[in-house]
C-alpha cells in the first residue's frame, strides 16, 4: 500500500490511518469505505508490559520483511546533549557569520530562526533569559546546547496535553541516574539550574525537568541531518525493546518522522526489536554501552554465546605454543570472568583481553586519512587478522568495512586504478562482511544494502576485464552480470527506504542507471535480448 496515494480513488492523500500508519486517504468518507478491506492488516503490533522490559511492542500477525511497522512524529527533536554549536533550525555545523535576531544564538539564516521548531521552542525562552552565555567557540561543546531538546519537550505541557502525557509515561530511570552523581550535578547545574532561574522556568519543577533529561537520555534516538548527528524523541518508536538481533531497520524523512520497517519476517506474538548500540561492536563494548545509556544488562542470545552466534566477533587468538584455538569468555553476562581457549587449557583474565583490544585500538586512531590509508589498514590486518585476534573480530571487520568501501572510492585508488587483484581484494572484504552481516543485522539493513552495492561493483569491473582479456567466455559473463543485477535489485530495495537526500538516497537512485549500464553490456556482448529492469 502506498502511503500518500488513497487505496480508493488514487488521489493525493493525507489523512494516515492512525492505528498502523500504512495506509492515507483523500478523505474520512474514502477512509471508511475501505475499512471493511483495511481491517485485515491493520494494527500491526500490541504494546505489552512485563517486569522485565516495562512496556514492549509484539507483532499482531505475521509481518513479512520491508513491512512499515511505525511511521512516527517526533514529539522533539535537537542537537544532542553533547554537541558542538549547531544551527538550531537545519542543524548544519555553524561559523558563527549570523545570530538570531531574537535569541542571539547562532544560526545559518533569516529562514532558520523562522523554522517553528527554534522559534515557538528555545528562541522564546532564551529571550527572556537574564545573561544568555555567548557561543564564540564554534568547535568544541557549548552547555547551552544541552537544553535545547529539554525545552522543545518542556514546552508541550502548555502546547499539548495529549504529547506531554506520551512523554512523562516514557522510562527515565530517575533512581538510577540520581545515583551518577557526576551526571545528576552536570544537570542540575546546566539545565535545571538554568532554565529555572535565568530563563524564568520556575513553574517546572526540579524533578520534572531531571524526567524530561531522563526521557531523552533513555527514550532518544540518534537522527543523520546534514551530516550532523541530532536526536530525536518518538512516543511509539521509543517502545521498541532492545536486542542486539534486531527484527527491525529505520530511517527518517526530511520532517524528522521516524518509519520502523521489518528487515526479515516477524511472526505473530514475536517481540519487535531496535538495537540501542553498535551491532559491529563486540559483546564487552555493547554491554558496556547499553548499561550506562539505557540502565539495564542485555541477556540477548548474542550476548550470551561465547562465539556471538559462531561470528567470534570479539574472539582472541589463542598464543600458547602452537595452539590454534580461539580464547572466548565462557559466560560473556559475567563481565570479569577468564577468557578460556576452546583448544587447550589455556586462560586469559579479561583485563588482558582488554588491553590487548585497547592496543589494536590505538593503532586503527594512529592511521591518518589519505592515499596511504588503505596499505595502512592493510597493513594493520595482516598484522593482526588470525595473528592476536580472530580475523572476523570486531576491529577486523571494522577495517574490512572501511576497505570494502574505500577500495574505488579512494583518490589514487578508483575502481578503474585497480588491478584484478585489488578488485578481487575488494570482492573479498565485500563477503566477508556480508557473512559477519547475515547473522548479527540479518535482513533489509542499510549495512547489508551498501556493502551488495559495494560487491556489485566489484564483480562487474573484474567480468568487464577478463571478458575484455579473453579470460571468460560470453556464457560466464552473462552468468556474472545476472549476479551482478541481483546484487543492484537488493541493494536498491533497501537503499530506497532512505531519504532521496541521504548518500543512501542518492545511490538508490543511481542505481537504475547502474542497471541499464549492465543491461547493455548484457546486450552487447553475450548476445541477448535486451531486458527490461526498471
Ligand atoms: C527506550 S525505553 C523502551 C520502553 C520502555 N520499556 C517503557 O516502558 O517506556 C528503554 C528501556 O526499556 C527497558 N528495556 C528495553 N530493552 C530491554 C532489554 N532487552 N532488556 C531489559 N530491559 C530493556 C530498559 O528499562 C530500558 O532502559
Amino acid at each position: 500500500m502506498e502511503v500518500g496515494k488513497c487505496p480508493v480513488c488514487s488521489k493525493k492523500a493525507d489523512k494516515t490511518c492512525s492505528a498502523c500508519h500504512s495506509v492515507s486517504y483523500c478523505s474520512s468518507d474514502h477512509q471508511k469505505r475501505h475499512w471493511k478491506e483495511h481491517k485485515k492488516t491493520c494494527r500491526i503490533y500490541l504494546v505489552k508490559k512485563n517486569d522485565v522490559f516495562g512496556r514492549y511492542l509484539v507483532a499482531a500477525r505475521d509481518i513479512t520483511a520491508g513491512t512499515i511497522i511505525l511511521n512516527d512524529a517526533p514529539l522533539a527533536y535537537g542537537p544532542k546533549q553533547n554537541t558542538r554549536p549547531i544551527c538550531l533550525g537545519c542543524y548544519k555545523i555553524l561559523d558563527g557569520t549570523y545570530t538570531c535576531s531574537k535569541c542571539h544564538l547562532p544560526m545559518c539564516s533569516l529562514s532558520c530562526e523562522e523554522e517553528p521548531a527554534h522559534a515557538e521552542n528555545e528562541c522564546q525562552v532564551f529571550q527572556r533569559c537574564k545573561s544568555i552565555p555567548k557561543v564564540s567557540n564554534f568547535v568544541d561543546h557549548h552547555p547551552i546546547y544541552e537544553s535545547i531538546v529539554t525545552v522543545r519537550c518542556l514546552m508541550l505541557r502548555d502546547r499539548s496535553l495529549k504529547l506531554w502525557q506520551a512523554l512523562n509515561q516514557m522510562e527515565p530511570h530517575n533512581e538510577i541516574r540520581k545515583g551518577m552523581i557526576e551526571l545528576w550535578h552536570r544537570n542540575q547545574v546546566n539545565t535545571v539550574e538554568f532554565l529555572r532561574s535565568r530563563c524564568n522556568m520556575e513553574s517546572f519543577d526540579e524533578d520534572c525537568i531531571h524526567s524530561v533529561l531522563g526521557f531523552c537520555d533513555v527514550n532518544s534516538f540518534e537522527i543523520r541531518s546534514h551530516g550532523v548527528e541530532i536526536c530525536g524523541i518518538y512516543p511509539n518508536v521509543c517502545l521498541m525493546a532492545h536486542d542486539c538481533i534486531s527484527n527491525t531497520h529505520h530511517s527518517v524523512t526530511e520532517d524528522y518522522r521516524m518509519v520502523v520497517r521489518a528487515s526479515v519476517p516477524i511472526k505473530k506474538g514475536e517481540m519487535i526489536t531496535t538495537v540501542y548500540t553498535h551491532t559491529l561492536d563486540g559483546t564487552l563494548e555493547r554491554r558496556q554501552y547499553i548499561k550506562e545509556s539505557k540502565f539495564f544488562d542485555c541477556v540477548c542470545k548474542r550476548c550470551a554465546d561465547p562465539t556471538e552466534l559462531g561470528t567470534h566477533l570479539s574472539s582472541i587468538k589463542c598464543q600458547k605454543g602452537r595452539c590454534t584455538g580461539y580464547l572466548t569468555p565462557v559466560n560473556p553476562l559475567d563481565k570479569d570472568v577468564n577468557w578460556t581457549c576452546d583448544n587447550c587449557e589455556n586462560k586469559l583474565p579479561v583485563q588482558k583481553v582488554q588491553k590487548l583490544v585497547g592496543e589494536i585500538k590505538e593503532e586503527m586512531d594512529a592511521i591518518k586519512e589519505g592515499e596511504s590509508l588503505i596499505p595502512s589498514l592493510e597493513n594493520l590486518l595482516e598484522k593482526h587478522s588470525e595473528i592476536t585476534v580472530h580475523k572476523n573480530h570486531y576491529l577486523m571487520i571494522s577495517i574490512v568495512h572501511s576497505l570494502s568501501e574505500l577500495y574505488g572510492r579512494t583518490k589514487g585508488w578508483l575502481i578503474d586504478d585497480l588491478s584484478t587483484n585489488l578488485l578481487r581484494r575488494k570482492e573479498q572484504h565485500c563477503r566477508d562482511l556480508l557473512q559477519v552481516l547475515d547473522i548479527i543485522e540479518p535482513g533489509m539493513t542499510r549495512i547489508r544494502g551498501l556493502t551488495m552495492y559495494e560487491l556489485h561493483a566489484a564483480l562487474y569491473f573484474i567480468a568487464q576485464r577478463e571478458f575484455t582479456n579473453d579470460a571468460m567466455t560470453a556464457d560466464e559473463l552473462k552468468v556474472q552480470l545476472d549476479t551482478v543485477l541481483q546484487l543492484l535489485r537488493d541493494a536498491q530495495e533497501i537503499l530506497l527506504f532512505d531519504c532521496p537526500n541521504t548518500p543512501e538516497g542518492v545511490i538508490a537512485k543511481t542505481i537504475d542507471e547502474s542497471i541499464n549500464g549492465v543491461n547493455q553490456v548484457i546486450k552487447h556482448c553475450c548476445n541477448t535480448t535486451e531486458r527490461t529492469d526498471t
